[in-house]
């Protein structure tokens, strides 16, 4: 129990690395699809595409979210959606019952998801691929998650087909994975590395929104805060044991160390979210951001504890956290006390679900790197990714930054 006074939350996992070592991350990649919308013009836009002008009070408040998380991103950071055709300004006019609040609309909608979310993702493997400087054909392993659809064959199936990969190569599947889709993935590629001598395993992600983008109501504004926080966008990352980098000429940029997962008791509606004939639905409950930030306390100080950390202060450690929304990240950095700066990557970036924490990686080790730090994490040893999504849960990785040299 954490002197917060939050619930006992941590369960830990086992961590008995058997490939001779533990698995570290070899490279990372990310993409973003060319459709991008400024967020200060977006409510005129969204508010027009959804016919919905007449609902004066409700675009002004929509004006207000979206001014806020203006403030709460950098400026030169932009929402995107998906950059296939059919999530184009044209596809949305084409399909009104995409734009209604409500309306039978789930073939049009994973049409969409089902050709974006393998090719975004496939866009960026490359990079990470390119970032790892192997050939593909050393990936043994695929893990890959998406909350944005669940159809079949899977889009790890067509991934792997559109990169070439072998037809043998082992997958798992993660489908309606929540934004902690992507700590969970990595978490599964630890396991699998750790137990599979030479695994090279590739964790994706790719988040397409078709499903989710709808018109506004007065009575669902937790829908509005969806439409007004979320994004389309993919992660990869190469992870696998490298106990001798010299010999085989990788570059390991963070161990993953811990992982853990929670689930935060008595928050059932704090987000749900529900498949139906009019796309997925979302509700956001407001309290969610102060659910996150009274069991954080409990679930960090479980993390770092016992593992021989040499971190004495939170500000010790660098932090990837998800980019929930302005209240969710205000209020872990307030409860954890950390100082100013240090969730400065998570602004970075909005919330393109579980991509959300490899543009932050990416986005750090790319700043540690241009600033000529010791290691990616901003030249920490410790450091520590946190997402959370339905459940609520919330689940965390312990990173140590390997020397960049
Ligand atoms: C949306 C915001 C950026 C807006 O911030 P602001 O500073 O502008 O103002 P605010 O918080 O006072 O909210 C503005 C108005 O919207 C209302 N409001 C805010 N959130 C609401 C909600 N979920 N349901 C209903 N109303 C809500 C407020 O009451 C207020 O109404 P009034 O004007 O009447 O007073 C912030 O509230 C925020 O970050 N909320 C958390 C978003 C969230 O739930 N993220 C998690 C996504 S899920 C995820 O990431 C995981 C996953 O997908 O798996």
């Amino acid at each position: 129990m954490g002197s917060s006074g939050a619930p006992e939350l941590t369960h830990e996992l086992s961590n008995n690395p058997r490939a001779g070592g533990r698995a570290t991350i070899l490279g990372i990649g990310t993409a973003v699809p060319v459709h991008v919308y400024e967020q200060k013009s977006f409510p005129d836009y969204y508010f027009e595409i959804t016919n919905s002008n007449h609902l004066v009070d409700l675009k002004a408040k929509f004006a207000n979210i979206c001014k806020c998380m203006r403030n709460y991103h950098s400026a030169r950071r932009q929402r995107r959606r998906s950059g296939t055709c059919t999530s184009s300004d044209e596809w949305l006019r084409a399909n009104p019952s995409v734009t209604a609040y409500m309306s039978t609309s789930l073939n049009v909608r994973q049409q969409v998801a089902e050709e974006g979310i393998p090719r975004l993702g496939a866009e960026a493997v490359c990079n990470a691929i390119g970032n790892w400087g192997k050939p593909a054909s050393s990936i043994t392993h695929i893990v890959f998650a998406t909350t944005s659809t669940g159809c079949l064959p899977s889009a790890d199936v067509t991934l792997i087909k559109l990169l070439g990969l072998p037809l043998s190569t082992k997958r798992v599947m993660l489908y309606q994975s929540g934004c902690f889709g992507g700590t969970t993935a990595l978490r599964v590629a630890k396991d699998i590395a750790e137990s599979n001598r030479d695994a090279r395993v590739l964790v994706v992600t790719s988040e397409v929104m078709s499903l989710i983008i709808r018109g506004p109501s007065e009575s669902h504004v937790g829908n509005l805060v969806a439409q007004a926080v979320f994004g389309d966008a993919a992660g990869a990352a190469v992870v696998g044991c490298c106990c001798h980098p010299s010999s085989t000429g990788e570059r390991p940029v963070f161990e993953l160390v811990r992982a853990s997962q929670d689930v935060i008791p008595g928050t059932d509606d704090a987000m749900v979210v529900k498949v139906q004939q009019e796309g997925v639905v979302i509700t956001l409950h407001r309290d969610l951001p102060l659910h996150v930030s009274n069991a954080i306390g409990g679930v960090v100080e479980s993390a770092f504890r016992g593992v021989g950390t040499t971190v004495t202060s939170y500000d010790e450690a660098f932090w990837l956290l998800h980019a929930g929304g302005r209240a969710v990240v205000d209020g872990v950095e307030e409860r954890l006390g950390l100082g100013e700066g240090k969730l400065a990557v998570t602004r970075e970036y909005g919330n393109t679900r579980s991509t959300t924490i490899f543009l932050a990686m990416e986005e750090m080790r790319r700043r540690s790197e241009e600033r000529g730090m010791a290691t990616a994490g901003e030249g920490l040893e410790w450091g520590m990714l946190m997402a959370f999504g339905p459940g609520l849960t919330v689940e965390t990785m312990l990173l140590r930054a390997m020397p960049r040299n």
